[in-house]
């Protein structure tokens, strides 16, 4: 069975630190490792992690598929911006390579297409496309992304001022793409997760609600006192 495929109905769990707090003590392979393999044994299917070093520790741990990414550079396309990202991310371990695949001009001139040749060719990874709108979704897959993802929706200076998830985008990729839709970005109850693959996603990725001490602590000392956190 393919990675993706063992993803099927399932929660993956997405173990990183927020990119905005370099002083993060979660900010380590070990601790990142350690938080992957508790997500597991409560019935994480798949994770997602970011790093080269993030990915080989939880490698070592886990025996769920790992969704890898490379976050890198000032932006605006972060995620695995380059080919050698995502072939550094394959190299690593990871089964899955999320990679960004906006509309947004790449850093290194590139075109997404240019990311998946590579890694089919040079790897033996699969591509998920993170994308942030419904033409993007399109577009990844007639540039061969083996699954697409709405990670960005509500990332990009077109969708920004979203809070909670995208289940519209999800719902018309699924209708439209033949090739499974990933749910990312803002799931964080179980009714959000529910709501999400009854509309068709294949898999729910949830990330700060369960994986960040910092981002939750924020969360609920903003809700006490609105502006201090
Ligand atoms: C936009 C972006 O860069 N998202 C990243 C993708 O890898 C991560 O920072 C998120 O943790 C992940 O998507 C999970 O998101 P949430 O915490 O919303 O469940």
């Amino acid at each position: 069975m393919s990675p993706i495929d063992q993803l099927r109905g399932g929660v993956v769990i997405s173990c990183q630190p927020l990119p905005d707090e370099p002083d993060d003590p979660m900010r380590d392979p070990y601790v990142q490792a350690r938080v992957a393999a508790s997500a597991v044994l409560g019935g994480a299917a798949g994770l997602r992690i970011n790093g080269a070093d993030d990915i080989r520790a939880v490698g070592e741990l886990c025996d769920v598929p790992v969704i890898g990414l490379i976050k890198h550079g000032p932006g605006p396309v972060a995620i695995t911006p380059t080919a050698e990202h995502a072939v550094a991310a394959a190299a690593a371990g990871a089964a899955i390579v999320a990679v960004d695949a906006t509309a947004r001009p790449r850093p290194d001139g590139q075109e997404f297409a240019d990311t998946v040749r590579t890694v089919h060719e040079t790897t033996s990874a699969l591509v998920l496309a993170d994308v942030s709108t419904f033409d993007e979704g399109v577009a990844a897959v007639d540039a061969g992304a083996d699954a697409v993802a709405t990670t960005l929706a509500g990332y990009t200076a077109d969708t920004t001022g979203r809070d909670g998830p995208d289940l519209d985008l999800l719902a018309a990729l699924v209708a439209r793409v033949p090739v499974p839709v990933i749910a990312e970005g803002r799931y964080r109850t179980s009714d959000d997760v529910t709501r999400a693959l009854d509309a068709g996603a294949h898999a729910v990725v949830v990330g700060n609600a369960i994986t960040s001490p910092l981002w939750l602590t924020r969360r609920l000392i903003g809700g006490v006192t609105p502006g201090l956190a």
